[in-house]
This record gives structure tokens, C-alpha cells and sequence, in this order.
């Protein structure tokens, strides 16, 4: 069990008669020993950079990077005992499931052969995989070959380990399945594991807590329930959620309000100077429909009837952005249909319309 600390980390990838990129901007980390990270993010924030500088596959441009408390930027990747396993799985094709098992071990220090054969064992069985330990890569699922491969990280008893978005390969059945496999293994064996995910769910579901990264900086950590009830701004906002929060531009009225329009008001969730220029985030569910008297006036654009609940799409009037309204399951909405909505001011978010941080 250790401690994972990154401290300032930077790189910047530089190449001849290109402008460089900096592609990681002063990450400071730390994870306790034991729990789950989810990196989440867009494309090119920023994540796999992270993860291969921790892993050694990738110099620092600065920063610092500690195991159980000791620096190992200066160390090659073979001597940090962390384990990775990569999205692409990065298996051996002329070996079966059990050699490729035993490669890691045996690529890193000159194992009895004995021993290997039980660690093997001992893993396979862990990590299911007792029945295919013959079979040659190319003859196993999706599924199967993202199990060898985190077996194969797992072998080594690494110190932390790393998980290259383990699920983006795998079908939404077997995406359920692994998941809770995963999440099960992890918590058995204690490991200190980074999970690098553009996956919202992935993150939300398998994560202790969560590093929401943009541009090669964290934007917000915290878990689960933090990202998603208390956004740190717009981005962190808009990222995390499905169907997405609805942002709405307003300006602030000296009555504690937010004008959405000449006829659209809603009440803020905190007191702010009149006159003040913001975004209001609304999740659809904290959107419900209302009777005449409480709620704005609101035209329906469209209806999805889903099983557990229905999406509605509508909008207010003199407001350009429309807006997704979580409908219950027994709602019948149809395109021109009048309704009324509500929001409750305090699920309400409100960020600077400027910088996009929260107000609250
Ligand atoms: N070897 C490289 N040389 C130059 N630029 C690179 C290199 N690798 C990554 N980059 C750039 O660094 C930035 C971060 O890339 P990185 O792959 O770390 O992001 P990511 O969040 O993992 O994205 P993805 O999910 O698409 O892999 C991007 O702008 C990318 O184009």
C-alpha cells in the first residue's frame, strides 16, 4: 500500500520547427494509498501525458513524482514497480494468456520458474482467466484480453497501478461487467490506481475521487458527489452530466433574481450585486414542471418518452438556449404544447459569466 504524490508536474513536448505544446501545466496530487483516482477529461487535456510520465514512458518537463514518498523521475520505467495496463492492451501475439502472464515477471528480475508458474496461477485465478491461460491473444474477447491485461499489471505486485481507459473496447454489456469486476479487484488487493477515462460514468462510478482535467490543468477534485453537486465552474459543470446541465446567460436583478429575459426570472441560490452578469447552470432533473401560477411560461420544441423517465426539450420566451427538462415516466409532452416550469433556487448554480467560476 503507498502513496502516490504528484508536485508541480509539467511537460512540454518540444520538436524541431514546431511551436511547442504544453501539454501538462502543474499538475499538485495526491493520492492516499489505496484509493481509486478517476483522471477524467476531453481529448488532448492532458490525461495519457500524466500517466506516462508517473509510468516513465515519457520524460518530465518539470515537477516532481513520489512513490511511497521517494522521488522516481530520475528512475527508468522497470525500476518504479508501477503497473500499467494500456488501452490498446500492448499484448504478445505469439504467446498464450499464461506466457504473456509471465513475461512481466520474468522480463524484470530472474524469476524460479516455480514461482512463476504459481503467481500465474495465483493471478488467473484472481482475475478469471483459469479457463483461457492456453488461448493465443487473437482468440480472445475484447473483455478477456482487457482482464490479461490488467492481470498483467497486477502480476508484478506494483506499488500503483495505472489503467488506460479499461473499458473503451469493450461493448455495454461486458462494459457492466468489467466495471464491477475491476472495482471489486481493486478494492481486494488495495492497489493505489490511477484510471484515465474521457468516460464520465466510468469515472463517476469506479472513482473514490475525481481529477476533472482541461488544457493540461486540474480544474476541480473531489469526489463523485462533489463534481457533480458543487461544480467548481462552467467547464467542471458542463463536462459532468447526462443529459448535460442547461447554462443559461442572465444578469443579476437587485431583488435577488437572475434575468433571463424581459419576461424570464429566476431566483439565485445566493445573494449577488445587482446588475451582475453570470451563467445559470441547471441540472434537467432539478427542472420540473409546474402549475400556472408558480412556474415561467415555456413551449415544448420536443419529447423523448425514455422507460424510468422522459427528456423534454423546451423553451422560454426572449431566451435563445433551450432547455432539457427531466420529465416523469407517466408525462405525455408533444412539440407546441404550453407547460410551466420551475427551478429550485437551491440546486440552482451560478458561475461568473467571465472567468465561468462559481459563485456559490
Ligand atoms: N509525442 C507528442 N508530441 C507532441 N505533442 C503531443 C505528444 N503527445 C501528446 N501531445 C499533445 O499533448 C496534448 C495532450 O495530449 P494527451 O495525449 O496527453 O491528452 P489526452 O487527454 O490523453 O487525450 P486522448 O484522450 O485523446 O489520448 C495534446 O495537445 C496532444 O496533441
Amino acid at each position: 500500500m503507498t502513496e502516490l504524490e504528484l508536485r508541480e508536474l509539467r511537460k512540454t513536448y518540444r520538436a524541431r520547427g514546431r511551436p511547442p505544446v504544453d501539454a501538462v501545466r502543474g499538475i499538485d496530487l495526491t493520492l492516499r494509498s489505496g484509493e481509486l483516482l478517476g483522471l477524467l477529461g476531453p481529448s488532448g487535456c492532458g490525461k495519457s501525458t500524466t500517466l506516462r510520465m508517473i509510468a516513465g514512458l515519457e520524460t518530465v518537463t518539470g515537477g516532481d513524482i513520489l512513490v511511497g514518498g521517494s522521488s522516481v523521475v530520475s528512475r527508468p520505467a522497470q525500476q518504479r514497480n508501477i503497473g500499467v495496463a494500456f488501452e490498446n492492451y500492448a499484448l504478445y501475439p505469439p504467446l498464450t494468456v499464461a506466457e504473456n502472464l509471465a513475461f512481466g515477471l520474468k522480463a524484470r528480475k530472474r524469476a524460479d520458474r516455480g514461482d512463476v508458474a504459481r503467481k500465474v496461477r495465483e493471478i488467473a485465478d484472481r482475475v478469471d482467466l483459469t479457463t483461457i491461460l492456453d488461448a493465443h491473444p487473437a482468440g480472445l474477447s475484447s473483455g478477456q484480453k482487457q482482464r490479461v491485461s490488467l492481470a498483467r499489471a497486477l502480476i508484478r505486485e506494483p506499488d500503483v497501478l495505472l489503467l488506460d481507459e479499461p473499458l473503451s473496447h469493450l461493448d455495454a454489456a461486458q462494459r457492466d461487467t468489467t466495471r464491477r469486476e475491476l472495482k471489486r479487484i481493486q478494492r481486494d488487493l488495495g492497489h493505489t490506481t490511477i484510471l484515465v477515462t474521457h468516460d464520465q460514468e466510468e469515472a463517476l462510478s469506479l472513482a473514490d475521487r475525481i481529477a476533472v482535467m482541461k488544457d493540461g490543468m486540474i480544474q476541480q477534485l473531489g469526489t463523485p458527489y462533489e463534481i457533480y453537486d458543487t461544480p467548481a465552474n462552467v467547464f467542471v459543470a458542463d463536462f459532468v452530466g447526462e443529459p448535460a446541465i442547461n447554462l443559461l446567460p442572465a444578469v443579476t436583478t437587485a431583488d435577488g433574481h437572475a434575468r433571463l429575459s424581459d419576461t424570464a426570472r429566476l431566483a439565485l441560490p445566493v445573494p449577488l450585486a445587482a446588475g451582475r452578469e453570470v451563467m445559470l447552470g441547471i441540472r434537467p432533473e432539478d427542472l420540473s414542471l409546474a402549475g400556472e401560477e408558480e412556474g415561467l411560461p415555456a413551449r415544448v420544441v420536443a419529447h423523448e418518452p425514455l422507460l424510468e423517465s422522459g427528456i423534454a426539450t423546451v423553451t422560454l420566451p426572449g431566451v435563445d438556449n433551450p432547455l432539457a427538462v427531466l420529465t416523469a415516466p407517466e408525462v405525455r409532452l408533444a412539440h407546441d404544447d404550453r407547460v410551466h416550469i420551475t427551478a429550485d433556487p437551491g440546486l440552482t448554480h451560478v458561475f461568473d459569466a467571465e472567468t465561468g467560476d462559481s459563485l456559490r
